[in-house]
């Protein structure tokens, strides 16, 4: 395998210095790229654009092709291992991700199993290998995966919900169902990012997108816990080198420091909290990964330039800063404002190390 040309990424997950704050877009290959959609349209569905190894890996390189981003992430979804789970992924039209079969009896949580990923995943690690062929060695790879209360609650819910009601009335009536569920979603997630680190993604993110709406006792049982398994259980190294692993729960800004001590080398912020406070609370124990506000990019280009330099300003001069938005963007999003975006992180964050 080639050698890694940028590894300012890895580095800064790190917390070790760069010559520049090192930038990516959560969703970064999406339906604000016309490339994307034609793509898209090809394939049929998103299912079967993420089914397809070599349509997966074309998408993945797209945002690569157009701006000057410091690393790839997987084109997949969180909800791949809950369909391999057997629950029946589809995408009703215009209304997000459904279930077929979602938890609803005692009798289906307890025959729950955790998948082998070289078995009904293997499309997966397909497109993982052959991106990491396709990047040559130019920037490194992320893979990812959902948190295990991110994925119950879609698993439980059978697709997004307002309320979170049918989820959070089993972690309070039933919780010794809630932590069977959890314990094996856990397990699968496990299992299947070390088949992604296996398979050359060089870096991992866990997406605990629905992690903030728990109040914080039930955050620390129902999530942080099993964040905290699930690093446990991660392959620390490969290639030679360290796989960083970062969390992202959205909403989890009142609990930064307890996230923070859980093992991962990165902590993703959304957009709520200053990321100069953030890094005062965390100090150098982990790095830290955000935070625009991905509707910022809505806003005349000098607008998104002052905002990027904001953040960057406060984090300050300090290692272990990943540059994005602090959530995914959207696909309304202008594709000529996210090149303002990622150049003005390289320019500015290079002024800042230079002391200006
Ligand atoms: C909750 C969640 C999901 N999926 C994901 C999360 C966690 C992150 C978050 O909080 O946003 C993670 C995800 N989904 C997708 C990626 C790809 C990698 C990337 O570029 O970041 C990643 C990392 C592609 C996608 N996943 C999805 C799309 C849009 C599908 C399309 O092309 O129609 C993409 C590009 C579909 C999806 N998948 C999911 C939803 C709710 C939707 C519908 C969203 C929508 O319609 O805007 C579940």
């Amino acid at each position: 395998m080639s050698r890694l040309q940028n590894d300012t990424f890895l580095r800064a997950l790190l917390r070790q210095p760069t010559d520049y704050t090192p930038v990516w877009l959560m969703r970064q290959a999406g339906r604000y790229l016309p490339e994307y959609c034609e793509t898209r349209k090809r394939a049929g569905s998103f299912l079967q654009l993420c089914k397809s190894p070599a349509m997966a890996c074309e998408v993945t390189l797209q945002p690569l092709a157009r701006y000057d981003l410091d690393a790839a992430i997987l084109f997949s979804d969180i909800l791949t291992v809950p369909d391999a789970m057997g629950l029946g992924l589809y995408f009703a039209e215009g209304e997000g991700p459904r279930f077929e079969r979602p938890l609803r009896d005692e009798w289906e949580i307890r025959n729950l199993a955790v998948p082998d990923p070289h078995a009904e995943l293997q499309y997966v690690m397909d497109a993982v290998a052959e991106i990491r062929s396709a990047l040559d060695g130019s920037v490194p790879l992320i893979g990812f995966s959902g948190s295990p209360w991110t994925l119950a609650c879609y698993m439980v819910e059978g697709g997004s919900s307002d309320d979170y009601r049918k989820v959070k009335t089993l972690a309070y009536s039933r919780p010794d169902l809630m932590h069977h569920i959890l314990g094996v979603t856990a397990d699968a997630v496990v299992a299947y990012l070390n088949a992604q680190i296996e398979a050359g993604a060089q870096a991992v993110m866990v997406f605990d997108s629905w992690g903030g709406v728990l109040s914080e006792a039930a955050y620390r049982e129902f999530s942080l816990r099993y964040l905290e398994r699930v690093n446990a259980g991660l392959i620390r190294e490969r290639e030679g080198r360290r796989v960083p692993s970062i969390v992202f729960t959205k909403g989890g800004g009142l609990w930064l420091e307890r996230i923070a001590a859980i093992g991962y080398d990165a902590v993703g912020l959304d957009w709520t909290m200053d990321i100069g406070r953030a890094r005062q609370l965390v100090g150098d124990r982990v790095a830290l990964q955000g935070n625009l506000d991905p509707n910022i990019l809505f806003a005349p280009p000098d607008v998104v330039a002052d905002e990027a330099r904001r953040v960057l300003d406060s984090y300050g001069p300090h290692a272990g800063h990943v540059f994005n938005l602090g959530h995914g963007i959207s696909q309304f999003t202008p594709p000529d404002h996210v090149e303002v975006l990622v150049d003005t992180v390289h320019q500015h964050s290079r002024l800042i190390r230079q002391g200006a």
